[in-house]
């Protein structure tokens, strides 16, 4: 069998599922039946690779097995009815290869028209590696181009890179970067496996050297394990490919680890197709000896001057046999290599702990890569624990935007209920609890990345939180300060509710009538300062109990402002209604002293206006102004205030009742006129012993009249002026002369004058006008019963003599006959019952009455022509 087959039909058994488009040139339409039969074919191969004498032959009767396509399509996931569960969880495990940097250099992008996945999309749906933290290793495999590298890797790992199909002739596989995570169910490790574009590829031409480099140090910045692919015949040979290969590697290394160095990296030494001849010790002997030279060779930088590669690196070295001669060796010393990678407890367990990058936790491990590449790629100096902090930075950022969304769901409860201008209860504990589950959230993942980086944004994380929270406390505070004065007024509410049940806000009962005034029905609060004081200390009370509870634990926050502007607030409303309730206790003080006290007695005194009655209205006034003003200082107590503030309060008050008092007998000088006809008539119409007089022949009507209106007159003098001080009780003010004239005492004190001197002239004027017709009256009736004596005989003749003529019409006329005779029975009847007398005097007293007022309105006439014929207008007319 030529090596021709035996490559193709071990390429065959190889070649992934996993589309490239940069792998084949050639295109090859894959109908399903054919895709199933080579699963078939692989299973069957796998089959085979057991047996180990017949494998051989077997292998080759695959042949006949169409290469696979790489179509531009992701691999079908489909479970064929051949296929195991436990098939199906290796297939699973193989197909997450997927190419992360193209030929052209750049990180591959997703292409969901070509259905090409990145390497980012792959990983995300790979939770079982993202949570591994930094438990996993990386391997890169570097080496010549169509080394084996892939079909090594895929032995080893289960894993579907590309492999070159040899039968169309041998040419570059692997472009660029590719990469799979590989654990297998039987294997507890994961790998990231990185399968790098070979070396001296012939596509690349010039740009090689470059590109080399570029994965080189790529490889070496993420791997802890680094395998060097190489032929068993280019070892010794200075020129050989892996030997500058390596002097890269060496170089990059110098570069790479030149600020901070925290773990050494395996170089592993995968010698190809050897043929035995030459011992592995041999062989590891010489390549020890190109490795010192090439280190001593090394342009150093200064600070590594003296350094030994070991320093560095750690060395192993293995054969594998000619894969097409020695098939079976190979296969078995494939199998050999592969427990290396499966048992991390046994001591030749290749990618031990101590070569892994523990700073690139596996969720970070593509943002890693990204940015490693992206600062490789452009050509700028790779400074790794920059990278590191760079890649911490980053997912820092992520971490941090992550614990903002789980605060923002947990919070927003809370921020609605406060918005909507209510309290939250517990806001600090409450606020306390969904920090420290955001915080959770952060230091879970971040805890693996960078320290100081972690550290940093997590004060800025939870500064963002504080800033929210406390834009939310703020909001808390200003809802607690407008519920602590609704809650005071509730307070304030409750008392005055309670009063006004018990009393009544106006003074009238439902009859009518006044009721008592009280402080209660004033609206007055009792006690004023410990009640006050006691409100405010519940509203205070109340304030801080919330305001603790507000303050997340373990802020510097604090409500002493808004405490302080409370208690400002609270003190000002106190001192309102304080004021409000002096000036309510003033009116009750007022409204006692006058309503209850005052006002009967003084109606009582002016209503009898005795000669006395200032001398009486000053002591009533003394006696109730004292004790009011004791009772008003005595509640003044209550409400702690200064000597002035007290003093200025009881001197309005007396101020008020001299004012009331002044007002008070205005009030009652209104209805001088009506008091002073009665008490003329009191004198003029009744006699002596208070009956109605009868006037007689020898009354002296003018000296009893005029008595009478003198002393009706004196009423005018007596309510004209203010009399409360002793020295006023003898004052008249509105004079009376000796020629029954007045005049205007100008001596006087003009703030206590009550009526004005003009108004008493036009009092007594008017007064004088109406009593008038009084006098007339009486005069009348003593004329008429001077002239009275019975109707004289001749008269009776004259009567009978001039009215014959009368008589006779009257008895000729029915209807004046019958007028006639009802008059006369009307007479009759009134005659026979006595009652002539009285309906005589009764018609004489009307006819009287109504003469005499026609004689008042005669008199009143004349009176006003005179008086418009002596006005200045009609005098200047004349003139
Ligand atoms: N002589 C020999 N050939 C091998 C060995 N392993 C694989 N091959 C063959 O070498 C050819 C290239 O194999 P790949 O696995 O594609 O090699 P590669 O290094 O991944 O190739 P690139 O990715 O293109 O660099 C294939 O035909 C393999 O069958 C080996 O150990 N010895």
């Amino acid at each position: 069998m030529s090596e021709e087959i035996i490559n193709q039909t071990v390429e065959k058994e190889q070649q992934p599922i996993l589309s490239n488009e940069n792998i084949k040139d050639e295109e090859v339409n894959e109908t399903p039946q054919e895709q199933q039969k080579v699963e078939q074919t692989e299973e069957e191969i796998k089959q085979q690779q057991q047996q180990q004498e017949d494998e051989f032959v077997v292998l080759e009767e695959t042949k006949s097995v169409e290469p696979i396509e790489e179509s531009s399509q992701p691999p079908q996931q489909t479970l064929t009815p051949q296929e195991t569960p436990e098939q199906k969880t290796q297939e699973h495990e193989y197909q997450d290869i997927v190419q992360f940097i193209d030929h052209k250099g750049d990180i591959v992008k997703e292409d969901n028209k070509n259905g090409r996945t990145t390497f980012l999309s792959t990983l995300s749906n790979r939770d079982d590696f993202l949570t591994k933290g930094f438990d996993y290793s990386v391997i890169s495999i570097l080496g010549p181009q169509s080394s084996g590298k892939s079909t090594l890797l895929n032995l080893l790992f289960n894993t579907r890179f590309a492999v070159m199909d040899a039968s169309t002739g041998r040419k570059q596989t692997t472009q660029g970067v590719w990469m799979g995570v590989a654990s297998t169910s039987q294997n507890k490790e994961t790998f990231l496996i990185l399968d790098v574009e070979g070396t001296d590829g012939r596509e690349r031409g010039e740009d090689e050297k470059a590109f080399e480099r570029k994965t080189s140090l790529f490889s070496l910045a993420l791997s802890s394990v680094l395998i060097i692919n190489m032929w068993a015949h280019d070892i010794g040979r200075y020129n050989a490919a892996n030997i500058s290969l390596l002097k890269t590697v060496f170089e990059l290394n110098l570069q790479l680890f030149q600020k901070k160095r925290n773990h050494k990296i395996l170089i592993f030494f995968l010698i190809r197709d050897h043929d035995g001849v030459t011992p592995l010790e041999r062989l590891k002997a010489t390549l020890m000896e190109d490795i010192s030279k090439l280190w001593t060779d090394l342009q150093k930088p200064e600070e590594f001057e003296g350094t030994r590669e070991s320093d560095f690196f750690d060395f192993e070295f293995t054969t594998l046999p000619h894969k097409i001669y020695s098939p079976s060796a190979f296969l078995g010393q494939v199998e050999q290599l592969k427990q290396r990678f499966s048992d991390s407890s046994a001591n030749s367990f290749i990618p031990k702990r101590e070569y892994r990058n523990d700073d690139i936790p596996a969720d970070g491990f593509y943002q890693f890569s990204y940015q490693v590449w992206e600062t490789i790629k452009s050509n700028r100096d790779l400074d790794l624990p920059s990278q590191k902090e760079m890649l911490a930075l980053y997912r820092c950022d992520e971490f941090v935007e992550l614990s903002m969304t789980q605060f923002t769901r947990d919070i927003k409860p809370v921020k609605e209920h406060i918005e909507r201008g209510r309290i939250q209860e517990q806001f600090g504990e409450k606020s306390k609890r969904i920090l420290d589950l955001a915080l959770s959230v952060y230091d879970e993942p971040a805890q693996r990345y960078h320290l100081e980086t972690v550290q940093k944004k997590r004060q800025v994380l939870t500064d963002r939180i504080i800033s929210d929270l406390k834009y939310l406390f703020d909001k808390q505070m200003e809802r607690l300060n407008e519920n602590t004065l609704v809650f005071y007024n509730s307070l304030i509410k409750e008392f005055t509710d309670a009063s006004t049940s018990g009393g009544s806000s106006n003074n009238k009962k439902r009859d009518g009538s006044s009721v008592a005034l009280t402080a209660a029905s004033a609206g007055i609060i009792p006690q004023f300062s410990t009640w006050s004081s006691g409100i405010k200390k519940k509203s205070i009370e109340y304030f801080e109990i919330v305001a603790k509870q507000s303050i997340v634990p373990g802020s510097d926050w604090s409500y002493e402002n808004d405490l302080e502007q409370l208690n400002t607030k609270l003190e000002k409303e106190l001192s309102t209604l304080k004021e409000n309730q002096l000036v309510r206790l003033s009116k009750l003080m007022r409204d006692k002293t006058f309503q209850q006290e005052l006002t009967p007695q003084i109606t009582k005194i002016t209503e009898q206006a005795p000669n006395n009655m200032w001398q009486k209205i000053k002591n009533y006034y003394e006696d109730a102004l004292s004790s009011n003003e004791k009772e008003f200082r005595d509640r003044l107590v209550d409400f702690q205030l200064d000597e002035q503030k007290v003093n200025d309060l009881i001197n309005k008050f007396r101020d008020q009742m001299a004012e009331g008092l002044k007002n008070k007998i205005t009030e009652r000088a209104e209805f001088l006129q009506m008091r002073m006809r009665k008490r003329f008539e009191e004198k003029f119409n009744m006699d002596n012993r208070n009956l109605p007089r009868k006037w007689t022949k020898t009354d002296d009507i003018a000296s009893i009249f005029q008595e009478a209106r003198q002393n009706a007159e004196k009423l005018i003098d007596l309510f004209s002026y203010l009399r409360l001080d002793d020295e006023d009780l003898d004052v008249s003010f509105f004079k009376r002369l000796d020629n029954d004239e007045h005049e205007e005492n100008t001596m006087v004190n003009s703030s206590k004058i009550i009526i004005p001197y003009k108004d008493c002239c036009l009092a007594c004027e008017n007064f004088r006008l109406t009593i008038k017709s009084d006098y007339m009256q009486a005069l009348s009736e003593q004329n008429r019963l001077t002239t009275g004596g019975g109707v004289p005989g001749y008269m009776i003749i004259l009567l009978c003599v001039l009215g014959f003529n009368e008589f006779i019409s009257i008895i000729s006329s029915p209807l004046l006959l019958l007028l006639t005779i009802l008059l006369g029975g009307v007479g009759f009847v009134l005659f026979k019952l006595g009652l002539a007398g009285p309906f005589i005097d009764y018609s004489s007293q009307i006819l009287v009455h109504f003469i005499n007022k026609v004689k008042d309105i005669v008199l009143h006439v004349e009176q006003l022509q005179e008086q418009n014929h002596n006005s200045p207008i009609n005098k200047h007319k004349k003139d």
